[in-house]
């Protein structure tokens, strides 16, 4: 009777020690990978459907100061949300088996470090303790942003771009466009929105990959920004690969009368390398889609359909040489 009770005890701890064991690997495997596995029994299924309303719940999986929800009103399409990495930052290549856990019970950890985090770091900077006015060299300089180097700290109003979101978002689809980026509460004009974060790829890497996305007609969000000297000449240029590491912003779809979001280069006082960042260039209204114009150049007459159903839509999405 005794034996037959300790196996019964030894069973139920094997048990618990093997859901423990679930609810720490799950998190890291793609919805494919959950699927199949949470076929296999009940036990399995239960941490499963936990991970999938976790992940719905908060695309950012705690990395940013807001959840990010995802909505899926299309009834037919049992996609609860998009599987990618997240970075809140631009950062260096990841190698391709690189798994990032998402749906854990740890992801509203408070403070979670960006595990991507990368900078270039110069010596500059202001003294300031504060920046106040505009005696702040970085700002006297020409400099948009005080930086890494800079004495004050993150709580410098000089520093709009650097905390992360401060407004909340929404990711939804659309049965024509797949997921796009909405805006959950009203967002003033001039409001900062968010960064777009990605791989920061040389050019040779970024014309690889746009190759590769053409021939899988796959949704790449691969964003290239150049700028201009006055003589029309490229002087720099920037690329920033979201379809596989990115963050809220590799949800927003093009609209071809600009949409509502300025595209911004954002430099900081120290800081080597610039980013992209989104500003509201008009007033926005809660639940009102978040759209830039991804380009002018349609290279492709057969490109990608366009349906941003602006009286300006062109019909089909802008393409070019990357
Ligand atoms: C950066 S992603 C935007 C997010 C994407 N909708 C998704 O589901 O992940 C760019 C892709 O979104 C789609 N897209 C963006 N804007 C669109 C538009 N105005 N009309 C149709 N498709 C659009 C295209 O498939 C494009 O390649």
């Amino acid at each position: 009777m005794e034996g037959k009770n300790c196996r019964k005890t030894s069973d139920r701890h094997s048990h618990e020690a093997f859901l423990r064991c679930a609810a720490v690997l799950l998190p890291y495997l793609n919805p494919t990978e959950i699927a199949s596995i949470s076929s296999t029994c009940k036990p399995l299924y239960a941490i499963s459907k936990l991970v999938t309303s976790r992940r719905t719940s908060d695309a950012s999986r705690g990395f940013e100061n807001l959840p990010i929800p995802f909505l899926n009103p299309i009834a037919d399409d049992s996609q609860p949300y998009s599987y990618f990495l997240y970075s809140p930052t631009q950062t260096l290549r990841i190698e391709p088996d690189f798994r990032q856990p998402w749906g854990s019970d740890y992801d509203t950890r408070e403070g979670r470090p960006d595990p991507f985090l990368f900078r270039v770091e110069g010596a500059s900077g202001c003294e300031c303790a504060r920046c106040g006015g505009d005696c702040c060299p970085c700002l006297v300089s020409g400099e948009l942003e005080c930086g890494p180097s800079c004495n004050c700290d993150s709580g410098c109003g000089n520093r709009v771009t650097q905390g992360g979101l401060t407004i909340n978002l929404k990711i939804v689809k659309d049965e024509r466009k797949g997921w796009g980026l909405y805006a959950a509460e009203f967002i003033p004009n001039g409001k900062f929105v968010c960064e777009y974060a990605g791989e920061l790829l040389s050019t040779k890497e970024a014309r690889q990959r746009q190759q590769a996305y053409d021939e899988l007609s796959s949704t790449p969000a691969l964003l290239v920004v150049k700028e201009h000297l006055p003589s029309g000449n490229t002087c720099m240029r920037i690329n920033i690969d979201a379809t596989r590491i990115g963050n809220v912003a590799r949800f927003i779809n093009h609209s071809c009368d600009g949409g509502n979001l300025d595209t911004v280069i954002m430099r900081s006082s120290g800081a080597l390398l610039p980013r992209i960042c989104f500003f509201a260039f008009r007033d926005i209204q809660e639940n009102e889609e978040l759209t830039f114009s991804y380009g002018d150049i349609r290279l492709k007459p057969n490109g990608q359909p366009c349906f941003c159903g602006s009286s300006s839509c062109a019909g089909i999405l802008p393409s070019e040489h990357t």
